[in-house]
């Protein structure tokens, strides 16, 4: 057994490297999992689908490469940081008395790409071989939608050539001794409203202004905000499972140098939302909701999208991966970790988006899961921070998982028929 601190250090080092948007140090975070990669006599690949954003895809080949292949992912970004609002330095990766490592990516979601490749140290160690390829993909810009990592990664011939059956991507600390898992998330549908209205002098009293046809909007949908948000209150929806909104911005007013103008009524007025849409939810009649209620044209009002995922997959379904029988690779997961003496809650909606989501979109399975167990939830947060013990406990788990999902054989019915996967 290797010594628990070689194994932490090398998290920090991982931790130290800063990937935080917008400029994160990309090539840095390459060459590091590059020579882990090469310690692991891993097969390695780059593949940059945009300039100066390498995308690291390693590989553990399979003894049968005929096999659907198996592919842990993990973003290599961070969020940016508020760095006086920290007790310690967020790329310090400071190990305090109670084992505690702060630093920003120390929950999202460097422990998890670091104990995909600690898990496959310690099976090579033990002798293990995998029937089923293993791939490792470290991929940028999760923070930023993707759209330049997992999104093309997900589309290219690179990817179908690989065969994935099952994809294992992030999910969420929990602060209580059970795990998460996700096998879905909510769709970002990023809003924004205008409202035009007739000018005029600031003391008049008159209808049909901007600034009133906004409020009417905004009042409209803080009251649907509310009824979603009462539905989780009262313990009948988890968080994943209603739409939520919040307003990202409001923009109206004609500046001056001292400020804005006090005694104008402007003629526009904006406000953004960020909503998130539960796969299961009716995007059509919150469109209706839309059109007819935040943002109706017999209000002087547009709206347009600055994101819209949508609630289908390429085939039409909904966006999410099936937790019953029809999904081995669920059963599998939930026998592995409590193999590994984990355990779990029940599988939830993701309440805001991950690279999973491409994936899913291409018709494969995908869940989300971090090992944090009696964690708080600290990502995008100040004073990020993960317990070592927690950290290698999650390595452990993640060895019972590689292990189950490498020597994965599907079995066959009892009529004979095999399963397609
Ligand atoms: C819609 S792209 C943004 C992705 C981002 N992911 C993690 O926080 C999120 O806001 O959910
Ligand atoms: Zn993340
Ligand atoms: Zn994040």
């Amino acid at each position: 057994e290797e010594d628990p601190s070689s194994v932490v250090s090398r998290f920090q080092q991982y931790l130290q490297i800063n990937t935080a948007q917008p400029s994160p140090h990309y090539t840095q975070a390459a060459d590091f999992i590059l020579s882990q990669a090469q310690s692991l006599s891993l097969e390695t690949q780059t593949l940059e689908f945009a300039q100066g954003k390498p995308l690291i895809l390693l590989k553990w080949p399979g003894s049968n490469p005929d096999l659907p292949s198996i592919l842990l992912n993990s973003h290599t970004d961070v969020v940016p940081v508020e760095q006086e609002k920290w007790s310690h330095h967020p790329f310090g990766a400071h190990l305090d008395r109670l084992g505690n490592i702060y630093a920003r990516g120390s929950q999202d979601m460097k422990c998890v790409g670091m104990q995909y490749l600690e898990a496959i140290r310690k099976l090579k160690a033990s002798g293990f071989k995998p029937l089923r390829s293993v791939y490792l993909s470290f991929v940028p810009d999760e923070e930023i939608g993707g759209h330049d990592g997992a999104e093309k990664f997900a589309d290219s011939d690179v990817f179908k050539n690989l065969n994935v059956g099952i994809v294992v991507d992030e999910g969420l600390a929990s602060p209580n001794e059970n795990y998460r898992t996700f096998y879905a998330e909510r769709c970002p549908w990023w809003l924004v409203i205008k409202a035009t209205g007739q000018p005029g002098h600031g003391a008049k009293l008159y209808d049909n202004t901007a600034m009133e046809n906004l409020l009417k909007s905004i009042e409209s949908v803080r009251r649907f905000r509310a009824s979603q948000f009462d539905l989780v209150k009262a313990g009948l929806k988890a968080e994943g499972e209603v739409v939520s909104v919040n307003m990202a911005f409001l923009k109206a007013g004609t500046p001056s140098p001292t400020g804005f103008v006090m005694n104008l009524q402007p003629s526009e007025a904006e406000a953004g939302f960020d909503v998130r849409v539960p796969p299961t939810a009716d995007p059509e009649s919150l469109e209706r909701r839309i059109t007819e209620e935040w943002a109706p044209a017999s209000r002087n009002m547009t709206f347009q999208f600055k994101q819209k995922v949508s609630v289908h997959d390429n085939f039409g379904k909904p966006v999410l991966t099936a937790t019953d029988s029809s999904n081995p690779w669920w059963a599998l997961l939930e026998e592995a970790v409590r193999k590994a003496g984990g355990k779990l809650g029940r599988p939830e909606i993701f309440p805001a988006s991950t690279d999973a989501r491409y994936f899913r979109q291409q018709g494969l399975p995908a869940i989300g899961f971090s090992p944090m167990a009696n964690t708080p939830i600290l990502l995008h947060d100040h004073n990020e921070f993960l317990n070592q013990d927690e950290y290698l406990k999650g390595i452990d788990i993640y060895v019972s998982i590689i292990k189950a999902y490498a020597s994965y054989v599907e079995h066959t019915r009892e009529e004979g028929s095999r399963d397609e996967l």
